[in-house]
């Protein structure tokens, strides 16, 4: 049986850890400021930004909530970015995806200042990460990689198989891997013989948003098995993209859902957030 990778647990560490290196941080006058953006009401969102408010305030981060209705306009959103890019209080902008459909996301996305992008989403810091130089590392693939780290895994040399190509996760995620020396396959639905590739990986990322279509026997036995995947089944069941309980059977160790990559997602922007904050200290001179 595989060993479980618990992301709950190694995220519940990093933010104790975050905690106290906010409260070092406030010693200089500089408590680390998030702004977060909900456009409508699509519930899953909901959840998601109050998980995200509820771990600022445990951690001592200053959180600034707007909560806007569904009609707001691409110009009203624009220029709410535009404020919080020059509040001082703010050192991250997180507009919680997606957006409504008559509003341009990437439009939005640029509009953050790289410097606040902590979702590392704005095209200068996907070419800080594509180069190598990363300013912040999306919240979702930087989770990952900390889970990668916990379990032991070495991925120099290694074969990845990433299922999914989306600029939120697939993409980085397989730059990341290559940064660490890794041989990496992204695989997507027009893929031809996906279980073939998959077969073959020692570490495989699914992040493809359906549910359970990694099958257990396509896993190599001792291979590592990330599922990013949070898909909702019936009324309340969680399922990821990955069949667990077979997967489970032939991998060395797996991530479960929930309670793995989601809670790191949450984590690793209180992380990017910090990170941002200390930037600004930096040039406060107290020496902290
Ligand atoms: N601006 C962004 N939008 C979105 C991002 C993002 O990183 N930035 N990622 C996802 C949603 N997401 C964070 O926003 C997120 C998803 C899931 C979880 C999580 O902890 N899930 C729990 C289950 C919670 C439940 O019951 O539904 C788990 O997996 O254990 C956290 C964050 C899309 N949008």
């Amino acid at each position: 049986m595989a060993q479980i990778i618990d992301g709950k647990a190694i995220a519940k560490g990093i933010r104790a850890r975050i905690k106290d290196e906010t409260a070092e941080l406030k010693k200089c006058d500089v408590t680390p400021g998030l702004a977060v953006v909900l456009v409508g009401d699509d519930p899953a969102s909901r959840v998601y930004v109050t998980m995200k408010e509820k771990a600022c305030a445990e951690a001592g981060i200053f959180s600034d909530e707007h909560k806007l209705p569904a009609e707001t306009s691409e110009e009203q959103l624009l220029e709410l970015v535009a404020q919080l890019n020059a509040d001082e209080r703010i050192d991250g902008i997180l507009v919680q995806l997606p957006l409504p459909g008559h509003i341009d996301e990437s439009k939005v996305l640029e509009a953050i200042s790289p410097k606040k992008d902590v979702d590392g989403f704005h095209p200068y810091n996907v070419g800080r990460l594509a180069t190598g130089n990363p300013l912040f590392k999306p919240c979702t693939p930087y989770g990952v990689m900390k889970m990668l780290e916990h379990a032991g895994v070495n991925l120099t040399g290694a074969d990845v198989v990433v299922v999914g190509r989306s600029n939120i996760v697939g993409k980085p995620v397989a730059l990341m891997c290559l940064a660490q020396h890794a041989t990496v396959t992204i695989c997507h639905s027009r893929t031809r013989d996906l279980a073939q590739r998959v077969r073959a990986a020692d570490v495989v990322i699914a992040a493809v948003g359906r549910p359970e279509m990694i099958k257990g026997e396509w896993i190599k036995p001792g291979a590592t098995v990330i599922d990013v995947g949070i898909n909702r089944v019936g009324e309340k069941k969680l399922v990821g993209d990955v069949e667990f309980a077979a997967a489970s059977e032939k991998a060395a160790a797996i991530t479960p859902v929930p309670g793995g990559v989601g809670p790191m997602t949450i984590a690793m922007l209180l992380q990017n957030t910090l990170e941002s904050a200390k930037r600004r200290a930096s040039g406060c001179g107290c020496g902290k």
